[in-house]
C-alpha cells in the first residue's frame, strides 16, 4: 500500500501539492490527472525520493519514505520518467540499462523473455539491432516500458507512458501493464485511452 498524508511540495517559487491525501491499495491502478502544471509529476518524484517534502509524509507497506529508507524502498521500485534522456547508444543498452545495478543485476532477462515482451508491446525483435538514435519517439518509449516490465517489480511509477504512442501501442501499453494484477501503478497521464483503462483516478 502506498500513502500520501498531508503530502505538501513546495519549490522556491510555489507550492503545486497542498496537503495531499492518497491510499492506493497494492496491485491497485491509479493515475494522476489535471492541467499542466498542476503537480503530477512532482507527487510522482516525490515517491521516487527526488524531490523533499516541505510537510506531511509518504509511507510505501507502512514504511516511512526518508533519507535513510528511499534505498531499500527503491529496490521494490520501477520508474519511467517523462522523456528518457539517457546518454546510451544502442536499443540493446536502454533494455539492460537498469539490470546494471548492483541491486537488479540477478533480475537480468534472458534473450526470449526480452523478445516476448517486445512482441506484446508491438515491437519487433529487430529492434535489438538498432541505435537509439535510428528509433522513433513511440518505439523509444515502449522500450523505456518494456525495461520496466522486464524488471517485474512490485511498484510501477510511470510519468506519461502512453504520450509518444499511436493508438494500437497506446492500447497494447496498458492492457499490458493492465494485465499485471499484483502490481501496484501510480502513474500521471492526460491521455484517455490510459486514463480509462486504469482502476482509479486521482484529478489535481
Ligand atoms: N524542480 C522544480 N523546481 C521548481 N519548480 C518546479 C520544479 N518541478 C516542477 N516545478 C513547478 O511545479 C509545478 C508543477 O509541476 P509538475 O511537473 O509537477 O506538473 P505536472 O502536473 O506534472 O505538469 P505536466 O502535465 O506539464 O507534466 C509547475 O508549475 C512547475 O513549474
Amino acid at each position: 500500500m502506498i500513502q500520501f498524508i498531508g503530502t505538501t511540495i513546495r519549490y522556491e517559487k510555489e507550492q503545486p501539492v497542498r496537503e495531499f491525501n492518497l491510499e492506493v491499495s497494492k496491485g491497485e491502478k491509479a493515475v494522476f490527472t489535471g492541467p499542466s502544471g498542476s503537480g503530477k509529476s512532482s507527487l510522482l518524484n516525490a515517491l521516487m525520493g527526488f524531490v523533499p517534502l516541505a510537510c506531511g509524509e509518504i509511507r510505501i507497506n507502512n514504511q516511512l519514505l526518508s533519507p535513510a529508507t528511499i534505498n531499500k524502498i527503491r529496490q521494490g521500485i520501477s520508474y519511467l520518467p517523462q522523456e528518457l534522456s539517457l546518454d546510451l547508444d544502442t536499443v540493446g543498452d536502454l533494455i539492460y540499462y537498469p539490470f546494471e545495478f548492483k541491486n537488479n543485476r540477478h533480475l537480468k532477462p534472458d534473450k526470449h523473455k526480452i523478445n516476448e515482451v517486445l512482441k506484446l508491446l508491438l515491437l519487433d525483435e529487430s529492434i535489438l539491432s538498432k541505435k537509439l538514435s535510428e528509433v522513433s519517439g513511440g518505439q523509444k518509449q515502449r522500450l523505456g516500458l518494456a525495461s520496466v516490465v522486464l524488471l517485474n517489480k512490485p511498484i510501477m511509477i510511470l510519468d506519461e507512458p502512453t504520450s509518444a504512442l499511436d493508438d494500437d501501442s497506446a492500447v497494447a501499453v496498458a492492457k499490458l501493464i493492465g494485465s499485471f494484477k499484483e502490481t501496484t501503478v501510480i502513474s500521471a497521464s492526460h491521455d484517455l485511452r490510459w486514463i480509462e483503462l486504469m482502476d482509479t483516478q486521482i484529478k489535481l
